[in-house]
């Protein structure tokens, strides 16, 4: 066995409140989304998780989160890196728009279809499908974030819905198909102890998932 690496999506942000697509914009987080936060990081202190590094991305619900987590274990000021290659999947033209009001004009199925499916990409030049977000999440992932946690570091990864679903998707062995039905929730740490070898040897997930959607 070699590290350990803890995978967080932020907590609720003021846009997942008013149900709308996010991507690369940058809303802040909500009450709720700071006492997820807070409520992440005291659940991994009792567990006595002390990280070596932080990542996270360039968005601001994500870096409060990483924020929150290391002051909630005693870790203030570990070093934390922040990279736009963790950011949510950049939805595109749909950026902004309510999704029930996406749902009514272009139909439950066409909106599953951009929200779940692995490589259909949003509508608009920049929308960026699960694969597409995978293809500069798992680069990032291999070259910075696994090699430490094969050194022996526990990491902490504070990032984003579908980010993490990429990462996800390998880590626990999804196909295209079963992958559509995974949803992260909000705040909840997800700890991965790996083998020398990079699989997985044991996943435990510290909270309650299932009200995800
Ligand atoms: O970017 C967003 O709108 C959310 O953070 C994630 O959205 P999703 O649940 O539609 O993937």
């Amino acid at each position: 066995m070699s590290g350990t690496m803890v995978l967080v999506r932020h907590g609720q942000s003021e846009w997942n409140k008013k149900n709308l697509f996010t991507g690369w914009r940058d809303p802040d987080l909500t009450e709720q989304g700071i006492e997820e936060a807070m409520e992440a990081g005291r659940v991994l202190a009792e567990r006595g998780m002390r990280f070596d590094i932080a990542f996270t991305s360039v968005l601001v619900r994500a870096e409060r989160t990483c924020q929150m987590i290391l002051d909630g274990v005693g870790q203030s000021d570990l070093e934390t890196i922040h990279d736009q290659a963790l950011n949510e999947r950049n939805y595109g033209d749909l950026a902004g728009l309510n999704k029930d009001d996406a749902r009514a004009k272009w139909g439950e199925e066409q909106v599953h279809i951009w929200r779940r499916s692995y490589d259909v990409p949003p509508p608009g030049d920049e929308g960026e499908s699960l694969r597409d977000t995978g293809a500069r999440v798992w680069p990032y992932y291999m070259t910075e974030i696994l090699p430490r946690v094969l050194r022996g570091q526990t990491v902490l990864v504070a990032a984003h819905g579908n980010s993490l679903r990429a990462l996800v998707m390998v880590l626990d062995g999804h196909t295209t198909e079963t992958i559509t039905k995974l949803n992260l929730g909000t705040g909840v740490p997800m700890v991965y102890r790996l083998h020398a070898d990079s699989t997985v040897a044991a996943k435990e997930i510290l909270g309650d998932m299932s009200g995800a959607h």
